[in-house]
């Protein structure tokens, strides 16, 4: 079984539109509601295929209870954690050529309390779990560490951890020695400060990231496919999309996939593209079922270095630090 903590859900409103344009009245040409959040999302993408799943879901207000309410339509296997707040709203302006624009709310803060309460939920709910997926962004007031405090004391009850979060939080995990983390081309730059223009580059970030801790590396490369960095060696692949309709989710459906095969080797990288490449031919965060996954599209062997990034990525560039007024 395969239990996922996502301390920062949301509803995920898709807005389909012409063309986005700045500071225009754009009238839609659909709308669609899905309950959302990464580690929501891989608990979906789980039960779409059949595999045991079971996902800690914090909820607040209306809306949390609305996601609740999503959730169980959909038959997910969940303990709700009621939290003080309003869950956000996510909303994604989605083009025909499949171009998203994604609007995130911060989210309601997390107090100390709740969020002990949510790490003995996890570990009450963990009892048949190999794996503990703990995703997404962090909410207000939630400290940096909290991955990494989480994952030791889920790793000491005998469970591996994956994460797939960003910035500060990414950085401070890595050395509490998660099993694996899922890292995206943005999120790899930032935190190992490198530019990513080359597939040799991607190979070099991740394992530097195993040098700071991570046991493996899975690091997806949207159009561009994925690495991924293990004990067992290197491994490159890839599954052409060729009518996009929507990336939200697509990380968290390959992760999904990953760990529904196994979570280790080139057998489980394709199909954590299958899975991923699914999601992307699907509207809005719909998580791929199994008619949904075509498996002979997907390509994986040994990397290319020198292959160029369709979209090279470059670490945000640092805020200048203002002189202090002290003398
Ligand atoms: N345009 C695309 N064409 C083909 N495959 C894609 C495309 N976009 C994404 N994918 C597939 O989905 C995987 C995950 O995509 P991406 O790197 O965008 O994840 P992400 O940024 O973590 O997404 P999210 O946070 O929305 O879940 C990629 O590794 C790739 O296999
Ligand atoms: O703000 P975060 O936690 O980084 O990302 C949240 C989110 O964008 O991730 C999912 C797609 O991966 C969506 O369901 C959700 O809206």
């Amino acid at each position: 079984m395969i239990l996922t903590l996502t301390l920062n859900p949301s509803l995920d409103r898709t807005i389909e539109i012409a063309a986005l344009a700045r500071g225009a009245v754009i009238r839609a040409a659909g709308a669609r509601l899905d309950p959302g959040g990464k580690g929501v999302n891989v608990s979906r993408a789980l039960l779409a295929n059949g595999v045991a799943a079971r996902a800690v879901v914090p909820f607040a207000g209306d809306e949390g209870a609305q996601l609740v309410r999503l959730l169980a339509a959909e038959g997910l296997d969940m303990v709700t954690v009621p939290v003080a707040g309003t869950t956000r709203s996510n909303v994604t302006l989605a083009e025909p050529d499949g171009t998203v624009t994604k609007i995130n709310e911060p989210g309601p803060a997390l107090s100390a309390a709740e969020l002990d309460t949510i790490a003995e939920t996890v570990l009450a709910a963990a009892h048949e779990a190999d794996w503990v997926v703990a995703s997404g962004s962090l909410p207000p007031e939630v400290p940096a560490d909290v991955y990494a405090r989480l994952c030791r004391r889920f790793a000491a009850a005998g469970l591996h951890v994956a994460v797939d979060t960003s910035g500060p939080a990414l950085a401070c995990v890595l050395a509490a020695g998660p099993a694996l983390v899922k890292p995206n081309l943005d999120e790899l730059a930032a935190v190992t400060g490198r530019p990513l223009a080359r597939v040799g580059d991607v190979v070099e970030a991740a394992a530097g990231l195993r040098a700071a801790g991570a046991r493996t590396v899975l690091a997806s490369l949207g159009a561009d496919g994925a690495v991924l960095v293990e004990d067992g060696g290197v491994w490159y692949g890839e599954a052409a999309v060729t009518e996009p309709r929507s990336s939200v989710g697509a990380g968290d459906a390959m992760l999904a996939g990953f760990l529904a095969a196994g979570g280790r080797g080139a057998p489980a990288l394709a199909e954590a593209l299958a899975w991923g490449a699914a999601a992307v031919r699907l509207p809005g965060s719909r998580m791929p079922g199994p008619a949904d996954i075509d498996r002979a599209g997907v390509r994986t062997g040994l990397p290319d270095p020198a292959r160029p990034l369709t979209v090279p990525h470059a670490p945000p560039v640092p805020e200048p630090v203002a002189p202090s007024s002290h003398g």
